[in-house]
């Protein structure tokens, strides 16, 4: 999955992060059906946390755009996550006896805080860009990871999971992320970013947001 130009690049400068974000032993795990039931319920419940101050940050984006295409972009993610994303928590939740209301009691876990906390300080401190670096990894990782699932998965136990991910929808979303990115990057920064002066910060954005996922994966295997 390419999801544009910039991604690769910052996919790369992250180095050996990645893949320990992309092929972690929770992801190994949900494809060959492995990973214990707890687990699982535990990080959906962390998600649940995760997601709301997510949107917090998109609806930050919103604020830092700077054409109204970029903030109907941004718009358009809130309302995917807090409207549809959400639900599939909810609806895992409820069946496994989990309610709403104790999903919203949950605590949130140190890495769970570390994580949506430095996005949003990515983007209170920098600009839109800072903010997009950070918010990358997550969205981008996901379509990566829930795309090579479905080829690969060799039990159907995190099926609904995976197939959330690997639908057309989501894989749509994505590569609409990455044409956000890619056009908010040539309006700033120009059509030769790497030569850019803010290139070395806006990698590191990326990186930094790509260890903190996989310090998700490790609180979700290890609660
Ligand atoms: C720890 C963690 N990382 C990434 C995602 C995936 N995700 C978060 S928001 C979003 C939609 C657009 O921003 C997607 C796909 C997750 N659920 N939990």
């Amino acid at each position: 999955m390419t999801y544009g130009a910039t991604f690769p690049l910052w996919r790369k400068a992250a180095g050996d992060h990645w893949p320990a974000y992309t092929r972690h032993p929770f992801v190994e795990g949900m494809k060959d059906g492995s990973l214990p039931r707890t687990s699982f319920l535990h990080y959906l419940v962390q998600d649940y946390v995760f997601l709301r101050h997510f949107s917090r940050a998109w609806a930050l984006a919103v604020t830092k755009a700077d054409t109204l295409e970029e903030m109907r972009s941004c718009a358009a993610t809130v309302h995917a996550l807090l409207n549809e994303e959400i639900q599939l928590h909810v609806k895992v939740c409820a069946s496994e006896g989990i309610s709403e209301e104790a999903l919203f009691a949950a605590e949130e876990a140190p890495a769970n805080i570390a994580y949506t906390r430095y996005v949003l300080d990515a983007g209170h401190s920098g600009d839109f860009l800072d903010l997009l670096a950070a918010l990358a990894p997550c969205v981008l990782g996901y379509g990566e990871i829930g795309a090579r699932l479905a080829r690969e998965a060799s039990r159907d136990t995190y099926k609904d999971w995976i197939g959330t991910y690997a639908s057309a929808d989501y894989q749509e979303a994505c590569a609409s992320v990455g044409a956000l990115i890619d056009s908010a990057i040539q309006r700033r920064i120009g059509s030769q970013p790497e030569a850019s002066p803010r290139w070395p910060a806006l990698c590191e954005r990326f990186r930094t947001a790509t260890r903190l996922e996989v310090g998700f994966w490790d609180m979700g295997l290890h609660p």
